[in-house]
């Protein structure tokens, strides 16, 4: 199997009124090509900060992170920017929508930037509806951002996720806002996405979200304390039901 992602070392430290806050440490990981990994853990153990940190969105401390055959913390900033535009997918619950843009044009936003991609705009607005039609939402590309349900904008952020047909895709709590029946339609599609290649890496407090996930990464106190391997889900409900039954019971042996 490839890799995608690998850290060795990896440290991030803020430093907030002169005290130091260790938040990740020393942490080794490989992510093989392929895999979809949910990232779990206690409020505060430093899951999103790993998050960011893997994706350049935010700079190491110390050690290593190499996506894609890249050491990350040897490009420019320009440079890293450029590697999350081409080859890297965010949905974040934050959204970072563009306000004054329709939903169609925040989803093309990241291929209009990218400078790999030769297509005309309208060739890029023909795809960007495509991938909202796979994911029901065709009917709303002209709505602005606030005319839309916290549903729609969450599929609309994984369409953006997706247009520049990424390597992998980082999701921060994708379904942290969502009732249940729209958190089963978003985790889903990013299923039939991870099926199709895409390899993800999501941070969850969901156990049914990560149930579907092919591997749980447990952090606390900025470290690994606990990995489960668990193949990938096949969508049946049976299936499902033992996949939960299972992951709550290693989450109660991590002290979740
Ligand atoms: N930009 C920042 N500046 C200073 N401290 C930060 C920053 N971001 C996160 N932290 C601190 O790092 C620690 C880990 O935060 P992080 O958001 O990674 O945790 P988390 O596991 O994702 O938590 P939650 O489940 O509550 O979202 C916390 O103590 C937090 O206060």
């Amino acid at each position: 199997m490839n890799t995608v992602l690998q850290t060795k070392g990896l440290c991030k430290t803020y430093i907030v009124n002169k005290r130091q806050n260790n938040v990740l440490k020393n942490i080794d990981l490989t992510i093989f090509e392929g895999e979809m990994v949910a990232i779990m853990g206690p409020s505060g153990s430093g899951k999103s900060t790993l998050l960011y940190c893997v994706s350049g969105m935010d700079r190491v401390t110390a050690g290593e992170v190499v996506f894609n055959g890249k050491e990350t913390a040897k490009l420019s900033d320009k440079e890293l920017a450029r590697l999350r535009l081409d080859e890297m997918g965010f949905i974040f619950q934050q959204m970072y929508m563009m306000k004054n843009l329709s939903v169609l044009d925040n989803i093309i936003l990241p291929a209009v930037k990218s400078k790999k991609n030769t297509e005309s705009r309208k060739e890029t607005e023909e795809r960007g509806r495509k991938l909202m039609r796979r994911l029901g939402i065709d009917d709303v590309g002209d709505n602005d951002i606030n005319e839309v349900s916290g549903g729609q904008l969450q599929r609309a952020c994984i369409c953006r996720s997706m247009i520049n047909s990424p390597k992998m895709i980082f999701a921060d709590e994708p379904t942290g806002a969502l009732n249940r029946s729209s958190s089963d339609e978003v985790m889903n599609e990013l299923l039939s996405l991870n099926r199709d290649g895409t390899t993800i890496m999501c941070v969850t407090h969901d156990p049914k979200v990560a149930a579907k996930c092919s591997r749980i990464l447990y952090i606390v106190d900025g470290g690994i304390m606990g990995e489960k391997e668990m193949g990938h889900f096949d969508g049946g409900e049976k299936e499902l039901r033992d996949r939960e039954r299972e992951l709550n019971n290693w989450l109660m042996e991590q002290g979740w």
